[in-house]
């Protein structure tokens, strides 16, 4: 442990002064190691240190916020395990997370050292990792009652790379910190055993459950382990299958498992997403127009059952293209110096007293020169092969905030068949830090959905007919907006310009008179209206918000200005 370092010399002087005049004293009588728990009694004067140790400690920590819970991690009860060494004055604690794939985890670390670190009294803080156990809703089926996240990845339609991303999700999730498991839900055609090898391929019981595979540390289960091809069965079948086969696997304490979602949004799937307590999705697209279309039936799937759509990707987006100049590097500079120097001395080129050689050098440093700026020069296209993504729309109407595009690339479609997911193989390529990406969104969105305050909490909209406003209930507190104002701050394709954003909707062709004929919340975060005029509109809660503000600032806005 080395504790870190202090912000400046003026904190390094004070520390210094005070061990120097008050070392460190050894009580007759040591105290048990102090928790938070077992309060000090002992009198003050014995100690170096204050007997509301531990209340200063939480106070000053408490201004350490937690970005996605958006509070404290005092309040959110993470430091845990508070003590202190009563004859040095380290402090150690145990940060105690939602989840070890904390996004923020080494700068909770580092703050939490910088700030007890600054405490005058304080010689040292040691902070230990930890994470809450994780505790399944209850009804989870048997064998996941110790599966902190179901992630269920999910597409409309097979082949366009559900698989793949789930399987590189996963070992991305590993890579964090997280314990991992993937299930594999397609009977049909099962693709985990092609795409990840497992280190023992035999399939073993623990009592009457079977013991998933694994590759490293991701556990693995999925019908193709068990069973040479794929099943022929019905749907009914399918479901009850999928479900006792999850439930018969023990996966023992996972903070999150994986579900490869068989491709569609039918009954199947439903009925997969209602059982197994799904806390969150990811669907998996290619960026054509009917894709969104596609999009929009995932989003709405998971919506009938309340699950969540936390991230979108967009697979095969692009594929990559280097431009610029030639890059290939000069290898033999000497071949090339012998042939300057040839063909200097042939033409008789050489003015009075030069040397072949001292001229071939010359040529040849330029040439480097030159070679150093192409591969500068060089740039990567990216190539977009069904349009552009939906990055924006996705955001404007579904509230959708983290969409991700992963380029076609061979050496993803290689992984796939060779039984190493590509995040495995290459960690360090760009593609890799996509993967890694879509993961700490996960990770985050998660986290808020499962402990954060407000952040998923549906504003309770409806229209009052007789006024003629539409009453936005959020946070126990009321606010109004006129319904043509909601209506002329559609963002759907019709309104707004996908690529540039510029609002296409002409402000005044919307009538005052226009209304709701319904509005219901859809997805996790927004409201769908169908308006009197035929259009329907689809608006983050996010967007409401903010039109509600800017409404009130402006009307806050022009009061000021007829009082000033
Ligand atoms: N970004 C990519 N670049 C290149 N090839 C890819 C990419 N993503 C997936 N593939 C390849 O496309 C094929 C289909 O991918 P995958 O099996 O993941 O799709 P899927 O949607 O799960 O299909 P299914 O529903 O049929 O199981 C595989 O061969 C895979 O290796």
């Amino acid at each position: 442990f080395v504790p870190a370092p202090l912000q400046n010399t003026a904190q390094l002087n004070t520390r210094q002064t005070f061990l120097q005049t008050q070392p460190p004293q050894k009580s007759t009588h040591p105290p048990p190691a102090l928790k938070a728990t077992q309060p000090d009694t002992t009198p003050s004067a014995k100690h170096s240190y204050p007997t509301d140790w531990q209340s200063q400690i939480l106070s000053a920590l408490s201004v350490i916020i937690d970005p996605d819970l958006e509070t404290d991690i005092v309040t959110l009860g993470f430091v845990q395990n508070l003590s202190i060494d009563p004859s040095t004055n380290i402090i150690s604690l145990d940060l105690e997370l939602t989840t070890p794939a904390c996004p923020v985890k080494d700068i909770f670390i580092q703050q939490c050292q910088d700030i007890i670190n600054n405490i005058q009294w304080t010689s040292g803080c040691k902070v230990t990792l930890t994470s809450r156990p994780n505790v399944a809703p209850s009804g989870s089926p048997l064998g996941m009652s110790q599966i902190g996240a179901v992630i269920a990845v999910s597409s409309c339609k097979g082949g366009v790379g559900k698989s793949t991303t789930a399987v590189n999700l996963a070992f991305a999730l590993q890579s964090q910190g997280a314990s991992v498991g993937i299930f594999d839900a397609d009977v049909y055609g099962p693709s985990l055993p092609t795409m990840v090898t497992p280190e023992d391929d035999t399939v073993r019981f623990i009592g009457r459950q079977i013991a998933p595979l694994k590759r490293g540390n991701v556990s693995l289960m999925s019908f193709g382990y068990v069973n040479e091809g794929s099943a022929v069965m019905r749907g009914p079948m399918v479901t009850q299958l999928l479900d006792q086969f999850l439930s018969l696997t023990h996966w023992g304490p996972l903070d999150y498992l994986i579900l490869d979602m068989p491709p569609g949004t039918g009954d199947i799937q439903l009925t997969l997403s209602q059982k197994l307590n799904i806390t969150a999705a990811v669907i998996v697209t290619t960026p054509q127009e009917l894709s969104f279309v596609d999009v929009e039936r995932g989003v709405e799937m998971f919506d009938t059952v309340g699950v969540p759509c936390v991230a979108v990707v967009e697979n095969m987006a692009y594929f990559e293209n280097q431009v610029g100049g030639n890059t290939a590097a000069l290898k033999d500079v000497d071949g090339l110096k012998a042939k300057f120097m040839e063909a200097l001395e042939a033409d008789g080129l050489l003015v009075d007293g030069a040397k072949a050689g001292d001229v071939a050098e010359e040529l040849i440093k330029i040439v480097l020169q030159q070679q150093e700026k192409n591969i500068a020069e060089t740039t990567t296209e990216k190539i977009r092969i069904f349009g552009q993504g939906h990055k924006r729309r996705l955001s404007e109407q579904w509230g959708i905030e983290h969409t991700y595009s992963v380029p076609l690339l061979g050496r993803i479609a290689e992984n796939g068949d060779s039984g190493t997911p590509f995040i495995v193989d290459n960690p360090t390529s760009p593609q890799a830090d996509i993967y890694r990406e879509l993961a700490q969104s996960v990770v985050s969105e998660v986290a808020k959905f499962k402990f954060g305050k407000n952040k998923y909490s549906r504003p309770s909209v409806s229209y009052d007919d007789d006024n003629r406003v539409i009453r936005v209930f959020d946070n126990d507190e009321e606010s109004v907006i006129s319904p043509a104002d909601l209506r002329r701050g559609c963002r759907c394709a019709a309104c707004v310009e996908e690529m540039t954003g510029r609002q296409i909707l002409d402000p005044a062709s919307i009538s005052e008179s226009v209304k709701p004929l319904e509005m219901s919340p859809t997805g996790n975060y927004a409201l769908s209206v169908d308006w009197s005029d035929g259009h329907r509109s689809l608006y983050p809660y996010r967007q409401v918000r903010a039109m509600i503000e800017e409404k009130q600032a402006g009307k806050e806005g022009a009061k000021e200005m007829v009082q000033a």
